[in-house]
């Protein structure tokens, strides 16, 4: 039996160590502490041999830096998206401190409160050591099917990316264009996240996968997504700190659309919908962004 810390206990930090606790011996760790029976300290939790950082990206650089030894410690990050004030991807940021052999990151369709219900779910577990990856494949209960996967960088900007392409479809969906414009988006959605990931060296395969399509479509389709809900709130004209406020939860798409936006104009990217959620998050009208994207 694996001994396995769970560092963060937000929405997705708890569902996994539920779903990890079935097969392994799991601790938990967070900022904020828990009346729970497996609560430990950070100092104890770091001392673990498996770590599973379920702390959101905006957050992570800093956190490191105040509480991060690397001491042989084998890493699942399974976090999404891109840092907004620097545009690093989550395995520059998490290469700083873990050698690439020790480290792995999660991606896949997967929110929280159905993996916390034991309902079937598909994760990717994304690693250049791929007997890491199955290492920590292999430590998911019978409803989790684990694959694994060699591309970091596809399954990462995957599954990053399609936060910010929910924003958009929630703003569709909170705008009532109806179940073509939806479509039309998220399809669109797609074919901006895979020729954005090609820039970067991803496999054209990632994104009809489970880390692509699989999360896009359940992330865009959806009110239980924090990011989808967002979209809604924009499109009910609601500022981005009242949206924030009623969430109460993280919304990764919304620093990611930022990071996108200064990655775009450094490479000279075209990427029309992230362009259009961060002009949104900037006080743009959703109408007109909406009719910019989906009109001639
Ligand atoms: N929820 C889901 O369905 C899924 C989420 N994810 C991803 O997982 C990540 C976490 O999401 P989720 O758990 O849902 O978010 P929540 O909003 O539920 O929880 C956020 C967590 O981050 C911790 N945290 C926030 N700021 C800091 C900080 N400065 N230092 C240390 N810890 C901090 C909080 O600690 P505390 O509460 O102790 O203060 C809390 O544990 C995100 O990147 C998300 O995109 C991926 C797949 C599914
Ligand atoms: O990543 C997720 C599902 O795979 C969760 O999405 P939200 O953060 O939008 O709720």
């Amino acid at each position: 039996m694996q001994k396995i810390a769970v560092i963060g206990a937000g929405k997705w930090g708890s569902a996994l160590a539920y779903a990890l606790s079935q097969k392994n011996e799991v601790v938990i760790t967070s900022r904020t502490k828990r009346e729970l029976e497996n609560f430990v300290t950070l100092e104890e939790a770091l001392s673990c041999e498996y770590l599973i950082m379920a702390i959101p990206v905006q957050q992570i650089s800093t956190w490191l830096k105040e509480h991060f030894t690397f001491s042989g410690q084998k890493v699942l990050v399974v976090a999404k998206g891109i840092e907004a004030s620097t545009g690093k991807f989550l395995n520059e940021i998490y290469n700083e401190y873990v050698p690439q052999e020790n480290i792995a990151f999660l991606t896949g369709p997967s929110f929280a409160a159905e993996v916390i219900q034991a309902l079937p779910t598909a994760l990717v577990v994304n690693s250049k050591n791929k007997e890491l990856a199955l290492e920590f494949a292999d430590m998911f209960p019978d409803f989790i099917k684990g694959y694994t996967s060699d591309d970091v960088i596809g399954s990462e900007i995957a599954g990053a990316y399609k936060n910010v392409i929910a924003i958009a479809a929630g703003i569709c969906e909170g705008l009532k264009l109806g179940n073509n414009a939806a479509a039309a988006l998220t399809s669109r959605g797609l074919v901006e996240i895979a020729r954005f990931g090609k820039q970067f060296g991803a496999q054209a395969d990632t994104f009809i996968g489970l880390s692509g399509a699989g999360d896009l479509f359940l992330t865009a389709s959806s009110t239980m997504s924090r990011n989808f809900r967002v979209g809604l709130g924009l499109a009910a004209g609601k500022s981005q700190e009242k949206i924030l406020e009623e969430l109460g939860e993280v919304a990764e798409g919304i620093g990611t659309a930022y990071a996108l936006h200064d990655i775009a104009i450094k490479h000279e990217l075209y990427l029309p919908i992230a362009k259009e959620v961060y002009e949104m998050l900037e006080g743009k009208s959703p109408q007109e962004s909406l009719k910019d994207l989906l009109s001639k």
